[in-house]
């Protein structure tokens, strides 16, 4: 049997699966916490793989290996390729002002969804340059490189080679790399940060990045989290995929790229040669666990809780804003509860209210998309509440499919993995596990309350 493995270096933890490179069967897993906090020294991620890796088994008897990891963070390599400073994540907002005055200086969103198929915002690895080249000019000034959380371990497994390697997907996160030309825009991180650092090589979607240090392993492209779930999810077109992990984001795929100047669809590639028009939100799974804190129950409790509560929760809106807001762009928001009366004064209501309010945000996330969805495929941690799952149908007006709970994030990568080993010009057809469809009507006037409090 051939073994290949898949990495998820996620937000929040480091998954890592090993399969069968053939049928896909899970052979081996492990997992190991990443810290909290929206700037984390990327040595906390190299720690977190060596632990997981170690739950799984190790690497020894494995022949490929594929890193995806949280797309947009920016981490910056002095000259002997030390890291500079502790990597801004994508849910860090303080280039919010960064982001503004880059947009205007270029002209306004629509020459930045033309020249790179996104408009940047605070989580946009652009924007980050721009906040480190204006608050730290020190730290910018020592910055030689700039890579993203999947190249820097994909370079780390290889062993520090001279030239570090990144993918399409990942790529299309910086906001200096073109998804439609396949070409850096290097003007644009000269507008950012005065100067142009060195940059990753962007490898195609089965190009090898080079060999493992320990056990010799093949090193696949790897790629950004939601285009490996994408893969791992076994996507077809008409499908969009709603992931309920610390971000929630909707994404279709697509065969053109695409420029959305209003700035809501983030115009990304995909790790098969296509393109992953992406709606992401900074409140997701973890608005569910602020509301579980705040109820003092765990996870199951919370969605026990929502399930006893109307559809509608009597009136109760959670605006869930907790860590600001990504789409719609308010990075200074917080979150807010509207229309609490003596009659919805209830944990149950108050739980019903914080799932309601993360799924509305995600079904705004999915109107913007603007296709009409064949399947809608529910995946990621928060998709393992059954009172999401139950809800979800009522808030987005739809029937969705939940597959059976997994790793999908390190799947795909796994699978890419797979593919480098095959040469084959498509990824691997690994049999799926099943699909659970969830329905229900929509709830009356819910979106238009959410809409009106959440403008407030
Ligand atoms: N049964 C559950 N109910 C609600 N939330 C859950 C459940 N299981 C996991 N989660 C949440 O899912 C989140 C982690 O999801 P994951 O997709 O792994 O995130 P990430 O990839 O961003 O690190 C956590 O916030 C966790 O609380
Ligand atoms: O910023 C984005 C997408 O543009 C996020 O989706 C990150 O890629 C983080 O993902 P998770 O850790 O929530 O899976």
């Amino acid at each position: 049997m051939t073994l290949v493995a898949g990495v998820d270096s996620s937000t929040q933890s480091c998954k890592v699966v090993i399969r069968d490179a053939e049928s896909g069967a899970l052979v081996r897993e492990g997992r190991a916490p990443h810290p909290e906090g929206t700037e984390v020294h990327p040595d906390h991620w190299w720690t977190a793989l060596q632990g997981a890796i170690e739950q799984a088994g190790g690497l020894a008897d494995v022949a490929a290996v594929s890193v995806g990891a949280q797309q947009h963070g920016m981490v910056c390599l002095d000259e002997n390729g030390e890291v500079v400073r502790p990597a801004l994540l994508w849910n860090d907002t303080r280039s919010a002002g960064a982001a503004a005055d880059l947009v205007a200086e270029l002209g306004g969103p629509k020459a930045w969804a033309e020249a790179v198929g996104s408009v940047p915002v605070a989580s946009f690895t652009v924007t980050k340059l721009r906040w480190l080249a204006r608050e730290e000019p020190d730290n910018a000034r020592r910055t030689r490189s700039v890579c993203l959380p999947h190249d820097w371990l994909t370079w780390r497994l290889a062993g520090r080679p001279d030239t570090i390697a990144t993918d399409r997907g990942d790529a299309s996160g910086t906001g200096y790399w073109s998804p439609a030309t396949g070409e850096y825009r290097t003007d644009l991180l000269e507008l950012a940060m005065g100067r142009v650092p060195e940059l990753p090589r962007v490898l195609g979607p089965a190009e090898q990045a080079g060999t493992a240090e320990h056990g010799g392993a093949l090193l696949a492209p790897g790629t950004g989290d939601n285009m490996a779930a994408a893969l791992g999810v076994g996507m077809r077109p008409g499908d969009v995929v709603v992931s309920i992990g610390t971000s929630g984001t909707a994404f279709a795929c697509s065969e053109t790229p695409s420029a959305d100047a209003a700035g809501l669809v983030a115009g990304f590639a995909d790790a098969t040669g296509r393109y992953l028009p992406l709606v992401c939100t900074l409140n997701a799974a973890r608005v569910l666990d602020a509301a579980a804190r705040m109820l003092g129950v765990t996870p199951q409790g919370l969605s026990d809780l929502a399930l006893r509560a109307p559809a509608g929760s009597g009136g109760l809106v959670l605006v869930p804003y907790l860590e600001g807001e990504r789409t719609p762009n308010r990075p200074d928001a917080t979150g807010s509860l509207h229309g609490l009366r003596l009659s919805n004064s209830s944990p149950e209501h108050l739980a019903r209210a914080a799932v309601e309010g993360m799924l509305c945000g995600l079904a705004d996330a999915l109107d913007a998309l603007g296709v009409e969805p064949a399947r809608v495929l529910l995946i990621g941690g928060g998709a393992r509440s059954e009172a999401v799952r139950r809800i979800a149908p009522t808030v987005f007006g739809r029937p969705v499919l939940v597959p059976t709970p997994g790793e999908y994030v390190a799947d795909g990568a796994a699978k890419q993995a797979a593919w480098l080993l095959s040469g084959e010009p498509e990824p691997p057809h690994w049999e799926a596990g099943g699909t659970e469809r969830y329905e229900g009507d929509p709830t009356p006037g819910l979106r238009e309350r959410y809409r009106e409090a959440a403008q407030d």
